[in-house]
């Protein structure tokens, strides 16, 4: 393990040293690319090393989503906890309360939340530095990563933490590249740039695929702002996650107001108070929207739907999903089903669909058996 972190730093090191100019772009290219794999190298688990989560890391999922608690010790992650959810995590005034990842229950709109508070990560967290790595890899099974940042803390605790969070694949609020890349047993390479590419040339993606061994494969590359490190994402498509993120601001109890409002404005972030009680029900409200989670009511044949209980689906779920959420079999005895709701294409009349229909949050459902 030492040797690979030695080998990390050596190439963070020369690419520190290497000055940025169109004649060293393609050693640049090729240094991430390297770094890449040794950071995945990284964090595969030590032989013998069992499931890789740590004890006290193997939370198993529950509910209809996750949320993790990430963040710099003593900001507040134990607290907000227990602030939104029925489980007391301790509190107090000195880093590394939390040892564990702590799981609780968020009920809100009839979905149960699972929310993970995690020990206080620090720099270097990525490269194991602390309980980091395993901390981080439990942000990595989550559907959003709650950034607890301290407000009163300097600017750079955010930039800092999203480093320790990219380098071991995560990606924050970002949408897989859009370039094709695909494995062939024979025929060498194929590269194709669908309009001119601003960052990237074939002889860059050539020498990057060769240093991975990729002999022979077809690349399509549909979009002409994408980067090298755009193309060393889709070659580790396997180690990279693509997690929305929710920047939220605690202890603004005590900055000035002025500087409470810079905050605020910032894209993707909330701001509250877990002492003064303020601003709490706001970032709920936001992961709420952020988790993109759909609320579906079922009705029976001739009787009014059942508002009092939302079944659960995730964004562009389908009527598929539905019946799965219901029950295991019932696709296999699935007929049609009638939709009622803002996905129908009659807003307030019912519309006969397939199994393959988009559904809507709030759209009430009726499955007909065959
Ligand atoms: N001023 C102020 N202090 C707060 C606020 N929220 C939490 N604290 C205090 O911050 C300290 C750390 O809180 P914790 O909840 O233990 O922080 P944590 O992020 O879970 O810390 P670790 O588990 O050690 O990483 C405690 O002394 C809290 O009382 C807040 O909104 N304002
Ligand atoms: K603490
Ligand atoms: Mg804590």
């Amino acid at each position: 393990m030492v040797n690979i972190t030695e080998k990390i730093k050596e190439i963070e090191e020369e690419m520190r040293r290497t000055q940025k100019n169109k004649a060293t772009e393609y050693h640049l290219g090729l240094l991430k690319g390297k770094l890449a794999r040794l950071r995945a190298q990284l964090l595969e688990p030590a032989p013998g090393a069992g499931s890789g989560g740590g004890s006290g890391f193997d939370v198993s999922k529950s509910g209809d989503a996750r949320i993790a608690l990430v963040g710099f010790p003593s900001v507040g992650k134990s607290t907000f906890l227990s602030k939104i959810t029925k489980t007391k995590s301790e509190v107090a005034a000195y880093s590394f309360t939390t040892l564990t990842a702590i799981p609780g229950v968020l009920e809100y709109g009839g979905a149960e939340i699972q929310v993970l508070d995690l020990p206080g990560i620090i720099e270097g967290a990525a490269e194991g530095k602390g309980r980091g790595r395993q901390v981080i890899s439990a942000a990595k099974t989550s559907d959003l990563v709650l950034m607890i940042l301290d407000a009163t803390k300097k600017a750079e605790q955010r930039a800092l933490l999203e480093a320790e969070l990219e380098a071991v694949g995560i990606r924050l609020n970002r949408e897989p590249p859009n370039i094709y890349l695909k494995a062939k047993k024979a025929g060498g390479m194929k590269i194709t740039f669908q309009s001119p590419p601003k960052h990237l040339d074939e002889k860059m993606l050539y020498n990057i695929l060769r240093d991975y061994k990729m002999l022979n494969c077809e690349v399509l590359v549909r979009d002409e702002n994408a980067t090298v490190d755009d193309f060393i994402d889709v070659i580790m498509k396997d180690h990279r996650k693509y997690i929305k993120c929710l920047y939220v601001y605690n202890k603004i109890d005590s900055v000035s107001l002025d500087f409470l409002d810079k905050l605020a404005r910032e894209d993707h972030t909330v701001v509250m108070s877990c002492e003064l009680d303020l601003g709490i029900q706001d970032v709920v409200e936001r992961c709420w929207q952020e988790l993109q989670l759909m609320r579906i009511y079922t009705k029976r044949k001739g009787e009014d739907p059942d508002f009092s209980e939302a079944l659960i689906v995730r964004n562009n779920s389908t009527i598929e999903d539905v019946c799965d959420q219901i029950h295991r079999t019932l696709k296999e005895t699935f007929k049609y089903a009638m939709v009622w709701g803002s996905s129908g294409k009659y807003s307030l009349q019912s519309q006969r669909v397939g199994l393959s229909h988009l559904v809507n949050d709030e759209d009430v459902v009726q499955i007909v058996a065959k």
